[in-house]
């Protein structure tokens, strides 16, 4: 069975993405060419969640830098820094684009005595570099939350498992983050079963994580969101493990919409709620969940189901993509470098 790939990258054949707004019938590539390209598939949502949005974006400059020569450094680094000022407005609530983005800035001030084809050739190796270091992050995030779910169980250990939105390899170089940590207990023989939500309105469950676990094999049942309090109460859930599109300093969470309500019906039945991440999600310089800037998406995305119109012509929509899940909710931040509460971030930056 061969690994779905959301991204393909080589030297030869440029970048490429997986039409996430076709599947689960459809399997179509898109050439990225550019900048102008990578802004278009992360705005449409044909390449989403948050890691993968990352991805995309660095390597879209990076395609866009080989086609290009430059006669200084200084023209390569202003070039650059437009291109990046465009990119981050591309999705604002998640933030590992934007953390790329601000590295690679501080990379270019720190590097600008190179000259422009030594320092162009860098900028495009740190791109590709993210297509692995992502999978590394996302298997030891799998390997830490399969261990701590596995102890919060204790010997009796038939783990149930619910999650939400996509968070597999569709949304991440591979592998995948909260699907990740799934994957790792389905790996280790302990998973019965995990539950994903449809996800609405954009149905990233029932398209994409369904689609995933099907293709993984791994014991899955599909669930619409009103029916997560009837399942917590009903099946006896392990825990819930979902993604996040950005943690705040203070452990509060933004990530897809309906997270915070499961959340709460977790809390309600004692459930644990973990959110897996790689520290690349995780915003030091945001204080608290209230300062997360909330993305709206438009209106057709929730009165239409494949394009075809469900809502009642004429009704106005309210349509924020995320919500944001207050730490007080969360049992554990579960990331590469391990386990936190979520008022214990800062242990994990500390050297
Ligand atoms: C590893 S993906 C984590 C999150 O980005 C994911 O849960 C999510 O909310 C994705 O939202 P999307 O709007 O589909 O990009």
């Amino acid at each position: 069975m061969s690994a779905l790939q959301s991204i393909k990258y080589s030297d030869t054949e440029g970048l490429e993405i997986l039409d996430q707004l076709l599947l689960p019938l459809t399997t179509t590539y898109i050439k990225v060419h550019n900048v102008d390209d990578g802004y278009r598939v992360i705005k449409s949502m044909q390449v989403r969640g948050a890691p993968a949005i990352a991805i995309v974006g660095m390597l879209s400059l990076a395609v866009e830098l080989k086609s290009l020569s430059f006669t200084s450094s200084d023209e390569l680094i202003s070039r650059i820094n437009q291109r990046l000022s465009f990119l981050v407005t591309s999705r604002p609530t998640a933030v590992n684009l934007a953390i790329a983005i601000a590295d690679l800035r501080q990379f270019l001030q720190d590097n600008r005595l190179l000259d422009a084809s030594q320092l162009k050739f860098k900028v495009i190796q740190r791109a590709v570099s993210m297509l692995e270091e992502d999978v590394a992050s996302n298997k030891a995030i799998g390997k830490n939350g399969c261990e701590a779910i596995l102890k919060h169980a204790g010997e009796t250990g038939t783990i149930r498992i619910l999650t939400h939105c996509n968070t597999g390899s569709l949304a991440t170089a591979g592998y995948g983050t909260a699907l990740g940590v799934i994957r790792s207990l389905h790996e280790v023989g302990k998973l019965e079963r995990v539950y994903c939500t449809e996800t609405r309105p954009y149905n990233q469950g029932a398209r994409l994580t369904a689609y995933e676990l099907v293709h993984e094999g791994i014991p899955s049942s599909l669930i619409c969101d009103s029916m997560a309090a009837l399942l917590m109460e009903r099946k006896d859930i392990t825990a819930v493990v979902v993604g996040a599109d950005r943690i705040a300093a203070n452990g509060d969470t933004a990530n897809k919409i309906g997270t915070f309500q499961l959340a709460i019906v977790a809390k309600h039945f004692g459930v644990p709620f973990f959110i897996a991440a790689t520290l690349t999600a995780i915003d030091m310089n945001t204080a608290k969940g209230e300062d997360i800037e909330i993305e709206f998406r438009p209106a057709e995305e929730l009165a239409n189901t494949n394009g075809v119109r469900t809502a009642a012509p004429g009704i106005s929509c309210w349509n924020p993509a995320f919500d944001v899940t207050p730490a007080s909710h969360i049992k554990g931040i579960v990331t590469e470098k391990g386990v936190v509460s979520p008022d214990r971030l800062s242990t994990l930056f500390a050297s």
